[in-house]
């Protein structure tokens, strides 16, 4: 299905374009620059040397393995995160953000903990550390971009928000659809269930000729056989009731549902060389108030070829007590639409459930 998609900002950010900083980066090899800064060169390694580790014998891999114990740092096997009660048919390295002991008093003990890197690619630790510094420069610009779209000042979601950003890196691969269940059933298997991101933006770094990534694109409702009867049901009570009393009990539980306006449907988000998907996550959602949607989205690795991503996550201060702007407050008729959030507290939530340990 073909679907274009424009970006319209709410506010002309065309200043703030303008006076873009763009470090002089040579056009890569093969593609054009696409404007975000990042060398397509460093994008493309880091995905190599990720899909080299991969490769190795499991025992090897394991030497990094996640725990508890490392800050749910490191190495996890093939079915090993969970979304929503079903394991995940990828595996990964998961990294975080450092965090000393006592730096956010017992707020950050379970996230506490350095990175474990892997001897094996030898630069390893070097290339993903330095995509990293790059991915946070690039998500502060985005950043400041987004708060000066919804009204603010630039330096709207700095200081207590996210002046002392925490991220995430998420190294992934999704085995090739005919080895992952050794039969024509490809189609079954998710490689990462349907979830939304916790933070503020994510970058999707992935494989460019494997098409796996989804999202759930909402729609106005038009038709919906449960909501045509519930409608029925509901707004012609009056009439129901005079007519057939005994169906009561059946408007009650009805009643009890909240009644769908949105319905959607799944689309690809398929690579565009030298680009990032980039995705709006929970706390970008609560902070301006559901302007910003988060985005739902899944994996599906039906190709016969191992999938790699990695996905840079940019998130609030570890400790931010993230709630609703007023600037987004106004322009959304004063009142709060979600519930504020400790930042930290909400990672160490889903992290915590996500593993089998
Ligand atoms: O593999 C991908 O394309 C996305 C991964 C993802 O959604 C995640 O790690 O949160
Ligand atoms: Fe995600």
């Amino acid at each position: 299905m073909a679907t274009d998609f424009k970006f319209i900002p709410l506010i002309d950010v065309s200043p703030l374009l303008e006076k873009w900083d763009h470090p002089n980066i040579a056009q890569d090899e093969g593609v054009a620059q696409k404007g975000h800064g990042i060398p397509v060169s460093l994008m493309k390694d880091i995905k190599n040397i990720a899909r080299e580790y991969f490769h190795q014998p499991y025992e090897e891999k394991m030497e990094i393995k996640l725990s508890a114990e490392t800050g749910y740092r490191g190495y996890q096997r093939i079915g090993e995160n969970i979304t929503k009660g079903k394991p995940d048919i990828h595996e990964a390295i998961d990294c975080y953000r450092e965090l000393k002991h006592g730096m956010y008093g017992g707020l950050g003990d379970v996230m506490q903990g350095s990175n474990i890197w892997p001897s094996n690619p030898p630069n390893f630790k070097q290339l993903m550390e330095e995509y990293i510094d790059r991915c946070t420069d690039l998500s502060r610009k985005i950043m400041r971009g987004i708060a000066l779209a919804l009204g603010g000042s630039a330096d709207e979601m700095e200081g207590e928000i996210g002046g002392d950003p925490f991220w995430v890196l998420r190294i992934i691969g999704y085995p090739a659809a005919s080895i992952s269940n050794g039969h024509d059933k490809a189609h079954d298997d998710v490689g990462c269930g349907a979830h939304t991101d916790y933070g503020l933006l994510t970058f999707v770094n992935q494989d460019d000729d494997i098409v796996a990534l989804q999202i759930y694109l909402a729609k106005p409702r038009r038709t919906s056989l449960f909501y045509d009867l519930k409608f029925i049901l509901i707004y012609r009570a009056d009439l129901l009731m005079k007519h057939r009393p005994h169906f009561a009990p059946l408007l009650i539980i009805l009643s009890c549902f909240k009644v769908r306006n949105k319905t959607g449907e799944w689309i690809s988000a398929p690579p565009i060389p030298g680009t990032f998907v980039c995705n709006i996550g929970d706390m970008l959602k609560i902070l301006s108030n559901g302007i910003y949607e988060s985005t739902l989205h899944r994996v599906i690795n039906n190709s016969p070829k191992y999938r790699v991503c990695v996905a840079y996550f940019y998130e609030p201060n570890f400790d931010a007590a993230v709630k609703p702007l007023d600037v987004c407050l106004q322009k959304t008729g004063g009142t709060k639409n979600f519930e504020g959030a400790v930042y930290g507290k909400h990672l160490i939530g889903k992290v915590t459930t996500n593993f089998i340990m």
